[in-house]
């Protein structure tokens, strides 16, 4: 909890060393008063010379390790740092400019607007503008609601990773290099405007010489890497500082943070470990029979290296794309409890499970198959955890609020008892809510016969906002029964709001957690679910 009373301090701009007053004070018995005072006194002075003496002597450590890091980052860090200040100059005047529309209205400023540039929203923006590393950072707070306050939690769900095209000429001189022969001996043509664009990459389609089979290249945007070091140097630095500053901070938890996102980050810029990640998902699907229903693109390990990802072309549409998808199959349905039961299947069955199957990344495709993309971020799950999230899904599927309670408990790491018929009473009012409140909201988008897909994307978004406010209570609710939740359970959880919210839209009648046609728990035995 440290961590979070301190990062909510910075957020605040309230963050100070402890004061005297709020220094641990060991009670003497039996002494008389004035003594009594004294070495109370005296305790706490002796308490903040003490830390105070601890802190001067670490101080040497800091300045070298500042030095040395800035040193580290060279001439990158000032260039990002004029980038920092243009991003903050840009999304300031956004600031002054809502604040002048509110300027006349009798109500005052919102507090949105009375935090300035540290209110959810503005840091959102600015973190939008600061690139890679910053919507990397704002997508982990956004998974980790134990740690960060709630309204940054739900404010970076929508941390857009868009970023404007890197210019052809560059890309192909990138193939070039990486490739180590001219790219028209690989590649007999390449579409010269992006299929996409993120701040961490940018895929285009192409077709390759000899076999013309269809591909996508997914190449690393150029400077990527330095722009990686500048960031997470600085993110280090910070968090060097903020350990020198409050002692009291849990130091492992901070280490934790940054080690965190410095991993997912470097795994994200390597795709290696994308290739990897996709194949072994490959190897599953073959393993467990399942390529008749399932892919994901394979890889062309020939043309690909850590910058670039030569990749089979999918076709297909998003699976939330209820017009499009409509005309590819007879019943989306079936499509979803397919994509359902290979996903679940992965859970026991594969080296690591996709944890970014969000609406881009889980296609219908044209041959009736579906398919799954971008194996950029993955999550490993403990034995431990699995075992309890085992319980977990059962007792979703059977309504059980009690074992879903003891589940969270033994998942959630506290060395205190917990109440769980409390808890299970708790449980159970957030997941009544999750019934009312989606139900409600797919259904205004299905009467509407003149639906067309913006009405039905704008009703997913709302939606989608009531989901994740709906899994912040599930974790806050625990949280206030002293659970911590390793950060693979956070990853699940919402993988699985998610799917809720697809069933809610492509199988509105379907219960996930009950259908007998979704193996939640064991899918090592595939049913055939098309007879
Ligand atoms: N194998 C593929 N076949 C067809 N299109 C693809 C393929 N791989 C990627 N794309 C297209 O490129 C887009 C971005 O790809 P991908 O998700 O892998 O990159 P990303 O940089 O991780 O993007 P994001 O973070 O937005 O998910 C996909 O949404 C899809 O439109």
């Amino acid at each position: 909890m440290a961590v979070v009373t301190v990062l909510r301090g910075v957020s605040h701009g309230r963050l100070s060393l402890l004061p005297h007053s709020q220094l641990p004070i060991v009670r003497p018995r039996n002494r008389p008063n004035v003594l009594r005072i004294f070495a109370r006194y005296s305790q706490a002075h002796d308490l903040f010379t003490t830390r105070l003496q601890d802190r001067l002597e670490k101080l040497p450590k800091l300045v070298e390790d500042i030095v040395q890091t800035s040193l580290n980052t060279g001439p990158r860090g000032a260039l990002r740092l004029a980038q920092g200040v243009q991003a903050v100059v840009g999304v300031g005047s956004e600031w002054l400019q809502d604040v002048s529309k509110t300027a006349n209205s009798s109500t005052g400023l919102p507090t949105q607007l009375q935090l300035g540039l540290l209110s959810p929203l503005y840091l959102r923006k600015l973190f939008e503008r600061m690139g890679a590393t910053y919507i990397k950072l704002g997508q982990f707070i956004a998974s980790a609601p134990t740690l960060f306050p709630p309204e940054y939690v739900q404010e970076f769900q929508y941390c857009f990773d868009r970023a404007p095209a890197v210019p052809f000429e560059e890309i192909k001189t990138i193939l070039g290099e990486e490739l180590g022969r001219p790219i028209d001996t690989v590649f007999e043509y390449i579409d010269p405007a992006p299929l996409a664009s993120a701040s961490i990459a940018q895929v285009h389609g192409a077709r390759i010489r000899g076999t013309g089979e269809d591909v996508v290249i997914k190449v690393l945007k150029p400077g990527i890497e330095d722009i990686l070091v500048a960031d997470l140097n600085f993110i280090y630095i910070a968090a060097r500082i903020l350990e020198f500053l409050s002692p009291d901070l849990s130091r492992a938890s901070l280490v934790a943070i940054v080690k965190d996102i410095r991993e997912s980050m470097l795994e994200e810029v390597d795709f290696n470990k994308e290739a990897t990640n996709v194949e072994s998902f490959r190897r599953y699907l073959e393993a467990m029979g399942l390529t008749r229903q399932a892919t994901a693109p394979k890889v062309y390990p020939q043309y690909s290296t850590k910058r670039i990802l030569t990749m089979e072309r999918l076709y297909g549409v998003p699976l939330t794309d209820l017009d499009s998808i409509k005309s590819l199959v007879s019943s989306p349905e079936i499509s979803l409890i397919t994509a359902l039961n290979v996903w679940f299947g992965s859970l026991l069955a594969c080296e690591s499970f996709h944890a970014d199957v969000h609406a881009g990344n889980l296609w219908q495709l044209r041959d009736g198959r579906i398919g799954f993309l971008d194996f950029g971020i993955v999550g490993r799950i403990s034995p431990k955890t699995w075992a309890a999230m085992e319980v977990f899904l059962q007792s979703i599927s059977i309504e059980d609020y009690e074992s879903m309670a003891s589940a969270l408990i033994d998942m959630g790491a506290t060395g205190k008892d917990v109440d769980s018929k409390a808890f299970a009473r708790d449980l159970e009012k957030i997941f009544l809510s999750i019934q009312d409140l989606d139900t409600e909201v797919i259904v205004a988008a299905a009467r509407d016969t003149n639906t067309n897909a913006n009405t039905v994307a704008a009703n997913v978004a709302f939606d989608e906002r009531q989901m994740n406010a709906l899994f912040l209570d599930v974790v806050r609710v625990s949280e206030s029964y002293g659970l911590k939740f390793p950060r693979e359970f956070a990853l699940l959880l919402k993988q699985l709001l998610y799917f809720d919210r697809y069933t809610r839209l492509l199988a509105p009648n379907m219960n996930m957690y009950r259908d007998q046609r979704i193996e939640l728990v064991s899918n090592r035995r595939q049913r055939n679910i098309y007879q």
